[in-house]
């Protein structure tokens, strides 16, 4: 018997970024009726609560804190008391469950929660991060803040808000900024409101979207990779990114030994890795997808939505020493093994 896994979805963004004013937008549409919503309030008093709109009874509110610090106990059980409400049918059967943070949050340990707990895994998949970030404030917070720049790295999709506040040139700006922490997020605007909902329901773990996913990552990469050059110029305060590619086949139980050894010493400082590899005597590319020390199961793509290569891309918290070395020494070598993507890819 298969299980219905209801779509767990986190929405970040820091203080006062729009975050709540997009949730009253995707619940006021047609495709996401079905959902149910858990607020995470910092302080006392949870006011954002009465300005979610259309959800009643659906709603839980944690009080205790942020939750990327309460996250073991309160998050887990405002899920699962969410859940048997649901089983016993004191609320509608929801497909979606949205867990918007505070501004404050760190959404990591969040998303290994929900990815990691072994009863939250039985009943929910994770599903897209959305970030959002405001145009008047969003440079000066990702320049500021550690929170704001994580919440960046971690997204799967970016939403810029409060475009009419800002000018096109603050607009580029900040797409340049975040493309420059997250290559692999697709980042859109609020004012575009055709893609609205697509922010969660074109989740990036469908088993039916991951090949123009996969193309879509590798093309934000190359792209981001082409404008920024090099891993330096991609560094945003203690948040960098890399590319590693490799044009000859690499043998698996070496990249995943790299890969292991990799995640046991760096593990929390591995904010997001995505990768789709080459690997020796495999017909088909192979994708890996990370968040700190969880690796996702990795999964055969049909075909190759790029030139046929290796390419990883690391986002990572803090410098990890010389990952091109490292890496080079288990699967390849040091010529073998580039940070640029080359413009075949
Ligand atoms: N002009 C303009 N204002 C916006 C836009 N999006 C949000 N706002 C306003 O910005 C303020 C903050 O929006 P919220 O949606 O509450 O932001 P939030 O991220 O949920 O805020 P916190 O929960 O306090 O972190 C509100 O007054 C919104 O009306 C936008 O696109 N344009």
């Amino acid at each position: 018997m298969t299980r219905d896994l209801i779509t767990a979805n986190v929405l970040t963004g820091f203080l006062g970024a729009g975050k709540t004013t997009l949730l009253n937008r995707l619940l006021s549409g047609p495709d996401l009726g079905d959902t149910a919503v858990i607020i995470n309030e910092f302080g006392d008093i949870g006011l954002d609560h009465f300005l979610v709109e259309k959800v009643d009874g659906d709603i839980v509110l944690l009080k205790s804190g942020c939750v990327c610090c309460t996250v073991r106990g309160d998050l887990k059980d405002a899920v699962l008391a969410l859940f048997e409400r649901r089983a016993r049918g004191d609320i509608p059967p929801f497909r979606r469950l949205v867990i918007e943070t505070t501004g404050l949050a760190d959404p990591a340990p969040i998303i290994a929660t929900l990815a990691a707990d072994m009863m939250l895994k039985y009943h929910f998949a994770i599903g897209n991060v959305v970030t959002v970030i405001d145009v008047p404030n969003g440079l000066h917070n990702l320049e500021t803040f550690e929170e704001a720049a994580r919440q960046v790295a971690l997204a799967d999709r970016i939403i810029l808000t409060k475009t009419d506040l800002g000018s096109a040139e603050d607009s580029h700006a900040l797409r340049a900024a975040v493309a420059a922490i997250n290559p692999a997020a697709v980042v859109t605007s609020g004012d575009d409101s055709g893609t609205v909902a697509a922010l969660l329901t074109q989740d990036i773990h469908d088993l039916a979207s991951r090949p123009a996913e996969a193309r879509r990552w590798v093309a934000s990469a190359r792209h981001a990779d082409h404008r920024h050059g090099s891993e330096d110029r991609n560094r945003h305060g203690e948040i960098r990114a890399l590319s590693l590619t490799m044009d000859r086949p690499i043998a698996w139980a070496r990249f995943s030994l790299w890969l292991s050894l990799l995640v046991h010493r760096h593990g929390t400082r591995i904010l997001r890795l995505k990768g789709i590899l080459d690997v020796e005597g495999a017909a088909s590319p192979v994708v890996v997808h990370g968040v700190q020390h969880l690796i996702h199961p990795p999964f055969h793509l049909a075909e190759w939505p790029c030139e046929k290569a290796s390419l990883l891309v690391l986002i990572t918290d803090g410098d990890l020493g010389d990952l091109q070395r490292s890496f080079a020494a288990f699967v390849g070598t040091q010529a073998e093994v580039r940070t640029a993507i080359p413009a075949s890819l």
